[in-house]
């Protein structure tokens, strides 16, 4: 089946108008043209901290539900995947200190704790393999897509912010990214009709997620 006829990239279709509220949402797009006021990117990094902390133990969660059967490149990718987000928690706290941030006074808000519990549901032991890396896919290539914007050639995006901007749009995590669709369709072109729908659900329950996190982090008059 060619990649367009893919099921991930049938929904992409299928819910292009969410996927574009997710990946070109105006927190990106003023990060993207220069405009964005520091006080929402402060406040994003420590959200996303939060965030990334739950999502490690989503990640592993997907480590004992691996098929039998998985190749070696899979375990490989999920490996890879785990080792890089061992990178990106020293980065936050790196990053945090550059802008004077104390990651341990920041504390969560509700639309992050909510995301939270979202990816605590994802890792029970019910959700199957195909919906959890398909999960794990749209999570990371929504932020793919958001931030390969900020680092096209003709984006204005602060050079205080360009790092960032990298980590998830470079070449590795761009690949890392194509491997799960990769996964994420070889497993639902494996599952029944009632696991894809559901995957489906998930899939749209995580672009919602991804907006509101992107809404939180957006300066509104109480930011300044
Ligand atoms: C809210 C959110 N969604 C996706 C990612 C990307 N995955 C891990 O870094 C992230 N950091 N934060």
């Amino acid at each position: 089946m060619d990649e367009r006829g893919s099921i991930t990239s049938q929904w992409l279709r299928r819910h292009n108008a969410l996927y574009q509220a997710a990946t070109r949402h105006p927190f990106i797009l003023t990060i993207a043209d220069g405009s964005i006021n520091f006080q929402c990117f402060k406040r994003w990094l420590g959200q996303d901290y939060h965030f990334v902390k739950a999502f490690v133990r989503f990640l592993a969660s997907l480590l004992p539900k691996m098929p039998k059967e998985a190749t070696d490149e899979e375990m490989d990718t999920l490996l890879g995947g785990i080792v890089a987000l061992r990178d990106e928690i020293y980065w936050f706290r790196s990053e945090a200190m550059r802008w004077t941030i104390q990651l341990d006074l920041v504390s969560i808000k509700v639309t992050t704790q909510e995301y939270c519990e979202f990816l605590e549901q994802l890792s029970q032991g019910n959700f199957e393999y195909a919906i959890a890396v398909t999960a794990l896919w749209a999570i990371e290539f929504v932020y793919y897509e958001s931030f390969a914007l900020c680092t096209q050639s003709n984006a204005k995006t602060p050079t205080e912010l360009r790092e960032a901007c990298e980590r998830w749009s470079n070449m590795e995590f761009k690949n890392y990214c194509v491997l799960l669709k990769g996964l994420a369709d070889k497993y639902l072109e494996g599952s029944n009709l009632h696991v894809r729908q559901k995957a489906e659900e998930i899939f749209v329950q995580i672009l919602k997620q991804e907006i509101k996190f992107w809404d939180m982090s957006t300066c509104d008059e109480n930011c300044i």
